[in-house]
């Protein structure tokens, strides 16, 4: 079964995935995906340099994130940036994702097949994504805490300041947008106690589905 989960910055997604996988499931990493596709060398940073220039990469030929992300979203043109940028690293994700499935799906070279038959893409943007992206989910999974527990959070964990969290918040798409598109919501203003019980009542639903 393929599921889907996302949620808002800071809100425990990666607690939650984190659980998933000692459950048994297996994860597929949307953002680890988008930086292995633009890595020193692969053809997703040299399409970012013939669309973007030379000054889209340092000496050591590696990504420069902060300067794409002032291109992306804060330049000229800043949409039509990210959408070229979309265009360029979403399809090799999406191939990556699909390799990595097969791979999963695949008893000789693995035999999680058997044991693990849930497999959980585990993708922060999914709102942004929804339209374009070619799997379909038995259930997408959101998890959710308030914004001022979620600034919070990334004010003690991450050196962050309210407001740079908050416009991180504001930057992304909002809890309704994520929730119109979940059947599941994962509370994580709770204790970790209770929402890794949610966690698990959720995954043996899952399992009795497959
Ligand atoms: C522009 C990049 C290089 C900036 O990297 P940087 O490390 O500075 O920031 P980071 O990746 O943590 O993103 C910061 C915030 O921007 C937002 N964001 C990132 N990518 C996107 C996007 N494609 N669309 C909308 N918002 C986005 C998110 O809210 C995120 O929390 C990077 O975000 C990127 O390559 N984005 C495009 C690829 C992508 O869509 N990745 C998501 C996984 S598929
Ligand atoms: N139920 C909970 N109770 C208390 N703290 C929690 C709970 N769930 C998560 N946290 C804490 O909140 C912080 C953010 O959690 P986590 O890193 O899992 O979020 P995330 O949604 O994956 O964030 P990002 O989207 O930035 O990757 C962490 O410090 C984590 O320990």
């Amino acid at each position: 079964m393929r599921i889907a989960i996302t949620g808002g910055i800071a809100a425990g997604k990666s607690t939650v995935v984190a659980h998933l996988k000692e459950l048994g499931a297996c994860v597929i990493d949307y953002d680890r995906l988008a930086a292995e596709v633009v890595a020193p060398g692969s053809l997703g940073l040299e399409r970012i340099i013939s669309t973007f220039g030379i000054e889209a990469v340092d000496d050591d030929g590696r990504l420069r994130r902060k300067w794409l992300a002032s291109v992306v979203f804060g330049g000229k043109q800043h949409r039509h940036m990210l959408q070229r940028l979309n265009a360029i690293v979403h399809p090799l994700v999406y191939e990556q994702a699909a390799i990595l499935e097969s791979m999963l799906l695949d008893s000789d070279v693995n035999d999680a097949a058997e044991t693990t038959p849930i497999i959980v893409h585990d993708i922060p943007l999914l709102t942004e994504v929804r339209d374009s992206i070619p799997f379909t989910f038995r259930h997408v999974i959101t998890v959710e805490a308030p914004v001022g527990m979620r600034v919070q959070r990334m004010v003690s964990t991450r050196h962050m300041s309210p407001e740079e969290a908050n416009a991180r918040i504001r930057s992304q798409s909002s809890e309704q947008q994520r929730l119109a598109i979940a059947d599941i919501v994962i509370d994580s203003a709770v204790s970790f106690e209770q929402m890794f019980e949610c966690v698990d009542r959720i995954y043996a639903e899952l399992l009795q589905e497959t």
